[in-house]
């Protein structure tokens, strides 16, 4: 068997395709949603993401604020930067770039942000949200790459209803809130979340119907702990250079062999990344939206 590939590239640019046309309608009734992103430090990476964040919406429409900050900004400098982003009404939502420079108490930053501005969905009040309306609609913000991965899977008609879930890594972003959404009643999956304490991972591996990889740990899921058919999500990011170029290069936590099992494999990178972009510009949207009832 060769899985199939759940394209998040393509995905996503339908996804922004429908978000272009709902930002259009929102400025017919006078509003303009606005992603503002906090930046702080110099390292590449982060400023990549975040440029790619305001390239993302302009290519929708939304309108962008930034509040970029030197990597020796202060606990206190930083957080008068989300204030800021807090009562600028240009800003419908926004994100904190992470991680922050060591030192910063990054928790005491993220909780500082109104959460009805949460574009990331993991304000500690969204996330409790997300754990006590088990019953009703959730209205707030949902995690981006958790909320991506659903998308990514239920646009490609992979039925997660009765599905057992076997998630590998217990990081917030990603492990821990992916089970809030896969177990809601409206998906309904089976979840189990493993993680570097887990004695035999391969023992559960084997026996789900979907694992999603969040370690990591480049390879850590190889085609012998895989079912044959199951569905596999690469969420991992590591780094190495690549020995033909010499640049630096995304590794996953899937070994390739698993495509020769899996029915369906997300690539890495072209996989989950696109689509928490997506979900991001999602979020912005939705609150845009919520803001004129
Ligand atoms: N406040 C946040 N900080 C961080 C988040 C986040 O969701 N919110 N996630 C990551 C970084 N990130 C977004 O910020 C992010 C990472 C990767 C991608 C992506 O599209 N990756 C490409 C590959 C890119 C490459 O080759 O380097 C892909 O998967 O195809 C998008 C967003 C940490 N910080």
């Amino acid at each position: 068997m060769t899985a199939r590939i759940l394209d998040g590239t393509a995905t996503a640019a339908r996804i922004k395709a429908e978000l272009t046309e709902r930002v259009v309608a929102l400025a017919a009734r006078g509003v303009r949603p606005g992603l503002g992103t906090l930046l702080v430090g110099d390292d590449p990476g982060s400023r990549w993401y975040v440029a790619g964040k305001h390239k993302d919406c302009a290519e929708v429409g939304i309108a962008s604020i930034r509040e970029d900050l030197p990597a020796t900004a202060t606990q206190d400098e930083i957080e008068a930067a989300v204030r800021r982003l807090n009562e600028d009404p240009e800003c419908t939502g926004f994100i904190v770039q992470l991680p922050l420079p060591k030192g910063i108490d990054a928790n005491r930053v993220l909780e500082l942000v109104d959460p009805d501005k949460d574009a990331d969905g993991l304000h500690p009040t969204n996330l409790g949200r997300l754990v006590l309306r088990v019953n009703e609609p959730v209205t707030s913000p949902l995690p981006c790459t958790p909320r991506g991965i659903i998308d990514l899977l239920l646009r490609h008609d992979i039925d997660l209803r009765g599905a057992d879930v076997v998630i590998v890594g217990r990081g917030v972003t990603v492990g821990r809130s992916i089970g809030l959404l896969l177990t809601r009643r409206e998906i309904n999956a089976t979840v189990t979340l493993t993680h570097t304490g887990t004695e035999d991972l391969a023992e559960h591996t084997r026996n789900a119907d979907v694992v999603i990889a969040a370690a990591g740990v480049p390879g850590i899921i190889t085609a012998d702990i895989i079912k044959p058919g199951a569905v596999v999500i690469d969420v991992g990011v590591s780094r190495s250079t690549d020995p033909e170029t010499g640049k630096s290069r995304v590794v996953g936590d899937v070994d390739p062999g698993v495509r020769e099992v899996a029915s369906w494999v997300s690539p890495n990178p072209g996989g989950v990344g696109p689509m928490t972009r997506a979900m991001l510009l999602s979020n912005v949207v939705d609150t845009a939206e919520r803001l004129l009832g």
